[in-house]
């Protein structure tokens, strides 16, 4: 067994997937949208920005709108809104770094020791991505369930290869790909972490309740 060595801050380029349809959002633009005065995309390559070497957005649409924010914006390769897994493809594609950061554009609390804590776990079980799982509410309003969150993903730039292939076969599921793969997945649940450090907004009603909420320092 092959043993990584210790993964650094530079050692990671971060993405921001902001390429999606945002259909229950009624089809605006959802990482251009307002959160506590700054947009979500820029709020979230802030936060990215703290924990990564590089930082770089995938957008689909306004892309002047996009670079205006200071890092490089990278539209999918693949045609037709395919999914997220289209905005991972890209970033693996553009990725110089050995390992890449996916975030969404539309959870604005995700925690600024994330990169840390994945990249810890990735070396540890020698894995070849490292997947966030985070409390969820249970089935009606019942205790709280841990979830895996596919779109907060470290991942080995040694992938993709395996992603051009699987997405040029239609492939389009991130479980479905990641299944493929030597995968940790670390828990979001200590008794320091927020438990809405992973809430996500895909309606306009619950990106105004999470605005209520203070981001995490
Ligand atoms: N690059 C890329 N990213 C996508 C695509 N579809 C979704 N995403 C991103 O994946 C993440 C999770 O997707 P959703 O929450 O479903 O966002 P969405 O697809 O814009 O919203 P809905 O249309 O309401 O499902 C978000 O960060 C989206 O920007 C896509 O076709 N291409
Ligand atoms: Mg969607």
């Amino acid at each position: 067994m092959t043993t990584h060595s210790p993964i650094s801050a530079s050692d990671i380029t971060g993405i921001v997937l902001a390429g999606g349809r945002g259909t229950r959002m009624g089809g605006v633009d959802k990482g251009l949208q307002s959160f506590n005065g700054t947009p979500l995309a820029m709020n979230a390559l802030l936060r990215l920005g703290m924990q990564v070497g590089e930082v770089m957005i995938n957008a689909n649409r306004n892309l002047a709108a996009y670079e205006s924010f200071g890092a490089p914006v990278w539209p999918d390769g693949l045609a037709d809104y395919a999914g997220p897994l289209a905005g991972v493809l890209t970033g693996l594609e553009r990725c110089e770094t050995p390992y890449l950061l996916t975030v969404p554009c539309d959870s604005p609390m995700f925690p600024l020791d994330m990169a840390a804590r994945l990249a810890a776990a990735l070396v540890a079980e020698d894995a070849e991505i490292a997947m966030v799982s985070a409390p969820e509410p249970g089935p009606q309003g019942g205790a709280p369930v841990l979830r895996t969150q596919p779109v907060f993903c470290l991942l080995s730039t040694a992938l993709l290869e395996s992603l051009s292939r699987f997405t040029q076969d239609g492939g389009r599921k991130i479980d479905a790909w990641t299944a493929q793969h030597r995968t940790v997945v670390v828990p979001f649940d200590r008794p320091t972490d927020a438990p809405e450090a992973f809430f996500n907004a895909n309606t306009l009603a619950e990106l105004h309740a999470l605005e209520a909420q203070q981001p995490l320092k």
